[in-house]
């Protein structure tokens, strides 16, 4: 409030005209390339987003945690050439450090876990909703931030911990109105790919390399894949023989090719079978293609996806038994997924489940005249303070303007504080639906 010319006001009366900053040239109101404004209809349907995610964490018994949107880049710095890491919004700092605005969730939480190490009882179960960044030249024009609500179990070995996530995704699915012919999730194992390498004694650290190329199976070209596959050493019959495996779809199949000896298939049923007991097997199919995008998985992998084929992963996830050891942590096993907030909102809308979200407020409260003002805020007050939603008219205005307002805002109804009303400690009320209109006492009021 203080004007711009040279601090506070001196003698109002003999001052010249307060003089403004001279305007600065125009600034850019919108938004950063690639980011996002929530105005309040937006920011509506996130926070119904957003409560969905917090309410299915509670029902799974939760707990919620957050870490800084900015992290060391070394957290993400991971040599098996993911496409995350070719995006990374890193920079260094006014302290010549190497910072990165996080690209996903997962690192962080496990440098919590370690940071906290043994003060915390195994297992986690944590969640959190945060913003991720990515940094992707505008030529794709694609978003360079989204939302993700994370689900993570540190400490559970069994595939229990993956159908007790996979079910929870379910249960959110269901809550939104989302069925399981709208969409399904595809299961493998990364254990499928080791066994497979193994066989063709491809050594470990090839690993991570191989599943990200194979995870591009689906967006690039095959020649490209191979051509890919090649170039990180493997013989063109290991080519050939994984790409075989890679296409089956059923387990029985699957156990026929590895054996019945591995981890893969022993996994993959025990999930399966688990799947039954929670009631979702109508959700989930064996994909032996599905292998993730993030270097870190090392078991189970899956993903939601939407049956009509049209839009990219609804969301995604697995174990990831190793990461905590490199960042120097115990051998923790660890699973979780990431669900972002724009797939979803896509589907929700090729659906016709956006939910109709509408500012409600339950009164809307004015003084007939100036000098009544104060005595609306006191209604204003008692109304707020039975835990009633008020939308305080603030200056003097028609009754004109007043019922405008009352009608944008969605106003119950209309609190009229007049004279000869106040008068006799009552106010006017006007049900805005039925246009029924009375007095009533103040205290009366509820
Ligand atoms: C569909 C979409 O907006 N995807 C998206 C948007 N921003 C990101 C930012 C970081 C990592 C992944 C991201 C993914």
């Amino acid at each position: 409030s203080e004007n711009g010319s040279g601090g506070g006001r001196s003698g109002a009366l003999s001052a010249p005209p307060p003089v403004l900053e001279e305007a600065v040239q125009k600034i850019d109101v919108n938004p950063p390339k690639g980011t996002r404004d929530f105005p309040p209809e937006e920011m509506r349907l996130r926070n119904w987003l957003f409560h969905n995610f917090r309410e299915v964490s509670r029902l799974y018994g939760f707990e919620e945690v957050d870490f800084p949107v900015l992290e060391s880049e070394a957290l993400f710095i991971r040599k098996a050439g993911e496409e995350i890491r070719d995006q990374l919004y890193c920079f260094e700092d006014r302290g010549n450090r190497r910072v990165a605005l996080r690209p996903e969730l997962t690192p962080s939480l496990a440098r919590l876990v370690i940071q906290k190490g043994k003060s915390v009882p195994l297992p986690l179960k944590w969640f959190a909703v945060g913003q991720c960044w990515r940094y992707e030249r505008m030529t794709r024009g694609r978003r360079r931030e989204h939302y993700q609500w994370n689900m993570d179990i540190i400490g559970v070995p069994e595939v229990t911990a993956e159908a007790e996530l996979i079910s929870s995704i379910v249960t959110f699915f269901k809550r939104i109105g989302i069925t399981a012919s709208d969409v399904g999730f595809k299961v493998s194992s990364r254990k499928v790919l080791q066994e497979v390498l193994k066989c063709y004694s491809i050594s470990e650290n090839l690993f991570g390399k191989v599943c990200i190329i194979i995870d591009k199976i689906e967006k690039i070209p095959i020649d490209e894949i191979k051509k890919e596959l090649k170039s990180v050493g493997m013989s063109e019959e290991a080519v050939e023989e994984l790409l075989q495996v890679l296409s089956i779809k059923s387990l029985t199949k699957l156990e026929e090719i590895l054996g019945g000896a591995g981890e893969a298939v022993a996994d993959l049923k025990q999930l399966f079978s688990l799947a039954e007991n929670f009631g979702y097997s109508e959700w989930i199919q064996f994909d032996a293609s599905v292998v993730r995008g993030l270097a870190y998985y090392t078991g189970i992998v899956f993903e939601g996806f939407d049956r009509e084929g049209k839009l990219r992963a609804i969301c995604g996830g697995g174990r990831y038994d190793r990461l905590l050891s490199t960042f120097g942590g115990d051998d923790l096993p660890a699973c979780g997924f990431g669900f972002g907030d724009a797939v979803i909102v896509e589907l929700l809308k090729e659906k016709g489940l956006l939910p109709e979200l509408s500012l409600q407020v339950e009164n809307i409260v004015c003084a007939l005249d100036p000098d009544l003002q104060g005595a609306a805020s006191t209604v204003a007050t008692i109304l707020r303070e039975k835990g009633q939603t008020v939308d305080l008219v603030l200056e003097n205005k028609p009754l004109k303007w007043v019922f405008k307002r009352a009608g944008r805002i969605n106003a119950q109804r209309l609190i009229l504080v007049g004279n000869t009303e106040w008068q006799k400690g009552m106010v006017g009320v006007k049900i805005l639906s039925s246009g029924e209109q009375y007095e009533v006492k103040l205290d009366e009021l509820e």
